[in-house]
C-alpha cells in the first residue's frame, strides 16, 4: 500500500515542481504538468509533462553515471499513487547555492551579456557571434538563485569562488561542463541540440558532492531540433514552440506586451505539445514512454 501525498510535509514549491520531506534523510521531488511561457505559469496543463520530464531525468542520471541524489527507483514504494511516475525519492542534501549553467550555444541572457560587453559571466567570446552561435568549447556561466518568479543573476566564476571557495567552484565548473557535454553528445546523436542547461548540486553530511534536482530536462535546458538549426535567429524550442507560436499568433487574442496573463491553450495545442515532450524523451533515451510508471493522463 503506497502512502498518501498528504502524509509528507511540503517544504518547497517552485513554478512547476514541489519538494516534500519523506523523513529526516529523504525528500520527494514532484514534477507537475504545469508549463511556463513568457514568464507566466499557464492556466493550461500539459498531460504527462511531469512524467516525461521525470523519465528524462532518470534516463540521464543512469546514462551519465554521475553520483547523484536519487535514493530509489521510479516505482519506489514510498512514492504516492497520485504522483507515481512524476516523482522521485531523493537524498536530502545541503544544497550549493549556485545555479550551475553550461552553454554550448549563445542565446538568452548569455547573448544579451555578450552583445553588451563581448563576454558571458566574465568569459570572453570571439567577436561576431550571433543568436544561436555555437560556443566551442562550452562555457560555465553560473548564476545566483533568484526568489521564485525572479530571474537568476549571471555571475563570474570568481564570484562563485568567493562565495563557496575555489576548490568547490572548480569542481562545480568541471562537473557542469562534463555532464553538459556528454548529455549534449547523446542528444546530438539523436538529432536534438542541447543549447544550454542548469544543474544543481548538493552535499551529503559526509561532504560528498552529488548532482541533484532535475537533469537535462526541457525545463532546465534549451532543446532545439538540429534539422531546423540556423544561427542568426531565435531557434525554435523543441518542446515549447507550439505553445509560443499560438500565444503570439492571431488566434490567441494575447500578446507578450499585453501585461495580462496568457489565455488557456486550445486542446490541439496541448495535445501537440504533449506529443513533443514524449518525442523528445523517446528520441533521446531510445525508450518507450509507454513503459514508464504511472497512469497516462
Ligand atoms: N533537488 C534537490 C534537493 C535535495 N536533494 N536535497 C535538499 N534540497 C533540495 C532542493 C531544495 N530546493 N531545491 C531547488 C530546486 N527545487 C527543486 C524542487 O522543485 C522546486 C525547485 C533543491
Amino acid at each position: 500500500m503506497r502512502p498518501e501525498l498528504s502524509e509528507y510535509t511540503p517544504i518547497y514549491s517552485g513554478k512547476v515542481r514541489e519538494l516534500y520531506a519523506v523523513d529526516d534523510e529523504h525528500l520527494l521531488l514532484v514534477a507537475s504538468d504545469r508549463i511556463s511561457a513568457y514568464d507566466y505559469i499557464l492556466d493550461s496543463q500539459i498531460p504527462d509533462k511531469g512524467r516525461v520530464l521525470t523519465a528524462m531525468s532518470v534516463f540521464f542520471f543512469d546514462a551519465l553515471g554521475v553520483p547523484n541524489h536519487l535514493a530509489g527507483p521510479a516505482d519506489d514504494p514510498r512514492i504516492p499513487e497520485s504522483v507515481l511516475g512524476r516523482a522521485l525519492i531523493t537524498r536530502r542534501l545541503d544544497m550549493v547555492q549556485v545555479e550551475c549553467v553550461a552553454r554550448g550555444y549563445l542565446t538568452g541572457s548569455g547573448l544579451k551579456e555578450y552583445r553588451a560587453n563581448g563576454e558571458v559571466c566574465g568569459v570572453p567570446l570571439p567577436a561576431g557571434l550571433v543568436d544561436g552561435s555555437r560556443i566551442d568549447p562550452p562555457i560555465f556561466t553560473p548564476a545566483t538563485k533568484a526568489a521564485v518568479g525572479d530571474h537568476d543573476e549571471n555571475v563570474s566564476f570568481e564570484r562563485v569562488a568567493a562565495d563557496v571557495g575555489i576548490d568547490l567552484a572548480t569542481r562545480l565548473r568541471e562537473l557542469t561542463l562534463d555532464v553538459y557535454s556528454r548529455g549534449a553528445d547523446i542528444a546530438r546523436d539523436r538529432g536534438i541540440l542541447l543549447a544550454d542547461t542548469k544543474f544543481e548540486f548538493g552535499r551529503t553530511p559526509g561532504g560528498e558532492l552529488l548532482l541533484a534536482d532535475e537533469v537535462l530536462t526541457p525545463d532546465s535546458s534549451r532543446y532545439w531540433d538540429a534539422a531546423l538549426y540556423q544561427p542568426g535567429r531565435a531557434q525554435p524550442s523543441f518542446d515549447k514552440q507550439i505553445v509560443r507560436d499560438w500565444l503570439t499568433g492571431p488566434d490567441s487574442g494575447w500578446s507578450t506586451d499585453s501585461g495580462t496573463p496568457p489565455p488557456p491553450l486550445p486542446d490541439d495545442v496541448v495535445a501537440r505539445t504533449r506529443t513533443r515532450y514524449i518525442e523528445a524523451y523517446e528520441r533521446i533515451s531510445g525508450l518507450s514512454f509507454a513503459d514508464w510508471p504511472g497512469a497516462a493522463a
